[in-house]
C-alpha cells in the first residue's frame, strides 16, 4: 500500500488548515515544515522578508527533522508567495532526494494557482518526480483533486 505523507509551511494557517485536512482524507502522516529563522508576524514585515528573501535568492535553513525513506507520495503544501513557492522549498528540494518518489504539491493563496508555483517547481525539482499539483483554497478544491 503508497504510504504517503503530507508536509505543510504555513504563516498564517490557510495551508495548515488544507493539509490537516488532506492528511485526514488520506489517512496520510502530516508534518509541518519550519524554518530555523522566524518570519515577522506582522503582514508588512513578513512581505518585504519575503520578497528580500526572494532577490537574494536566500534558502532559509529547515529546522524541521525528517526522514522521508519510508514514503512514496510526498505531498507538499505551502501557501504563494509572490506568484511562487516561499523561499523555504528551495530549502527542501536542497535537503531532500526525492528520487524515486512522486511530489504533489499543493498551494493556497489569494488569487493565484498551482500553476504559477508549477513553473518554479520544475525548475527545482526532477520531472520524474514532480506529479500534477492543486490549489488547495478551500475544502471542495481539495476534494474534486483527491477524488
Ligand atoms: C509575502 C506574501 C506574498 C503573497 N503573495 C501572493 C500572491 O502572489 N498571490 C496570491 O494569490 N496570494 C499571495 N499571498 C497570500 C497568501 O498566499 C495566502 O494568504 C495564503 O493562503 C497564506 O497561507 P498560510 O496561511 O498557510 O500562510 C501572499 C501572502 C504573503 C504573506
Amino acid at each position: 500500500m503508497a504510504n504517503n505523507i503530507v508536509l505543510y509551511f504555513s504563516r498564517s494557517g490557510n495551508t495548515k488548515k488544507a493539509a490537516e485536512y488532506i492528511s485526514k482524507k488520506l489517512g496520510a502522516d502530516l508534518v509541518e515544515l519550519k524554518t530555523k529563522m522566524d518570519y515577522p508576524e506582522d503582514y508588512d514585515t513578513l512581505v518585504k522578508v519575503a520578497e528580500k528573501q526572494i532577490s537574494d535568492d536566500e534558502h532559509p535553513e529547515i529546522a524541521t527533522s525528517l526522514d522521508l525513506s519510508e514514503y512514496d507520495t510526498v505531498y507538499l503544501g505551502f501557501p504563494t508567495w509572490y506568484q511562487q513557492p516561499p523561499m523555504i522549498v528551495h530549502s527542501f528540494f536542497d535537503q531532500f532526494d526525492l528520487t524515486g518518489k512522486n511530489l504533489v504539491p499543493f498551494v493556497t493563496s489569494v488569487s493565484s494557482t498551482i500553476a504559477d508555483s508549477t513553473s518554479y517547481l520544475k525548475k527545482m525539482c526532477d520531472s520524474e518526480v514532480l506529479r500534477d499539483g492543486f490549489t488547495a483554497n478551500s475544502f471542495s478544491d481539495i476534494d474534486d483533486f483527491l477524488k
